[in-house]
C-alpha cells in the first residue's frame, strides 16, 4: 500500500475525443488517496471513458493526467479494475480460484506454473471477500453476486492501491448489493485502498462515499460528498427532479423529486413517512440504505 500523501489522481484540463465527438472536456480536479469516489452522470456522459482514460486505454485529446504518480497506463500494475461486463468476460468453466489467479498470471493457460505463493495470495483475497469456501466451484455454479465477488477478488489479488469498479451494484439483489458495499468499506477502512465506483444509484453507496466525480454539461468535476448531495446540482445532473432528503436522524437519501409525482402518491411518500418507515425498516430488516452526514 502506498504511504505517500500524493493525490491518487491529478487532472489538469483533460478532454477526451472519440471520432469527431468530444465526450467531455475541461476536467481539472484532484482525487485524494484513501477516498471512496462515485463517478456519476447520465447514460453516455462518459463515466466508463474516464476509467479507461485513467488506465491509459484511451488517450487524452487535451491536458494531462497523473495516476498514482505516473502517466495513465504506466501504473496499471497497482490498479485493480472490475469492468461492467465482468460476467461475460470470464470463462464460466473456470473455478473461482482459477479465476482469481488470473489476477496474478494474466492468462488462462499454464495453471501448472502457478506457485504456492500465488495460490496462497489467491486464497487470501478470497478469504478477505468471504468466498474461500467457493474456491473449487466453477463460475457457472455461482450466483451473480458470488461471481461478482470473484471478479473483485481477482482485481484485489495483486494488492492494488486503487480499485476501480464499473457499476458493481447493477443487476445485484439488495443483499448482494449490501455485501458488495460492505466489502468496499472494509477495503477502504482496513487497507486504506482508494476506490472509484461508477454508479447510477447513489443511495446504497452513501454510507461509504467521501466524494464524487460528476459529469455535468460535458465537464468532469470532483467534489466532496456533502457538496454533491445538493438537490439543485443532482436535478441538473440527472436532468430530472431529484431531492436530497435528510431524516430526523441525519441519514440522507437521494430520491426522485416529489413535485413530479401524482399528489396521491406524494401523500403516501412524504418525507416524514419515509423517515418513519426508514426507522421501522432499521429495526425489522437489513434492507435499508442510509448514511450519516459529515463525511
Ligand atoms: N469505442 C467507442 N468509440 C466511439 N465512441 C464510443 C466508444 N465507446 C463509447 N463511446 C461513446 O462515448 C460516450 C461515453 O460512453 P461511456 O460508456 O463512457 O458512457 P457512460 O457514462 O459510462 O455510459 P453508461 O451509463 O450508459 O454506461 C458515449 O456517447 C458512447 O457512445
Amino acid at each position: 500500500m502506498g504511504t505517500t500523501n500524493e493525490p491518487c489522481i491529478i487532472c489538469d484540463d483533460i478532454a477526451i475525443q472519440r471520432g469527431d465527438t468530444t465526450i467531455w472536456s475541461h476536467g481539472t480536479f484532484t482525487i485524494p488517496r484513501g477516498t471512496v469516489t462515485a463517478i456519476v452522470g447520465t447514460n453516455g456522459a462518459g463515466k466508463t471513458t474516464l476509467l479507461q482514460a485513467e488506465l491509459g486505454l484511451i488517450p487524452l485529446s487535451h491536458g494531462t493526467m497523473t495516476v498514482l504518480g505516473g502517466a495513465p497506463g504506466t501504473t496499471n500494475g497497482r490498479i485493480g479494475y472490475v469492468p461492467q461486463s465482468y460476467t461475460s468476460e470470464i470463462d464460466s468453466s473456470l473455478t473461482a480460484e482459477q479465476s482469481v489467479l488470473l489476477g496474478l498470471t494474466g492468462t488462462r493457460f499454464g495453471f501448472h506454473l502457478v506457485s504456492r505463493a500465488q495460490r496462497s495470495k489467491a486464497l487470501e483475497a478470497m478469504e478477505f471477500i468471504g468466498i474461500s469456501d467457493k474456491a473449487h466451484l466453477r463460475l457457472s455454479e455461482l450466483s451473480g453476486g458470488l461471481r461478482q465477488r470473484v471478479a473483485i477478488a481477482q482485481a484485489l489479488v495483486s494488492d492494488p492501491e486503487l480499485l476501480m469498479l464499473d457499476e458493481p451494484l447493477a443487476n445485484l439483489d439488495l443483499a448482494s448489493q449490501r455485501t458488495t458495499v460492505h466489502i468496499l468499506r472494509k477495503l477502504n477502512r482496513e487497507l486504506g485502498m482508494t476506490i472509484q465506483v461508477v454508479a447510477h444509484d447513489l443511495n446504497m453507496l452513501l454510507p461509504i462515499l467521501t466524494g464524487a466525480v460528476y459529469l455535468l454539461d460535458g465537464h468532469p468535476h470532483y467534489a466532496r460528498l456533502n457538496e454533491v448531495l445538493d438537490s439543485k446540482l443532482l436535478t441538473h445532473l440527472y436532468g430530472t427532479e431529484v431531492q436530497v432528503v435528510t431524516t430526523p436522524q441525519g441519514d440522507m437519501f437521494v430520491m426522485p423529486g416529489l413535485d413530479d409525482l401524482d399528489p396521491g402518491i406524494r401523500d403516501m411518500h412524504d418525507t416524514r413517512e419515509l423517515a418513519r418507515s426508514h426507522q421501522h425498516a432499521k429495526h425489522t430488516t437489513t434492507h435499508h440504505t442510509h448514511t450519516q452526514t459529515g463525511r
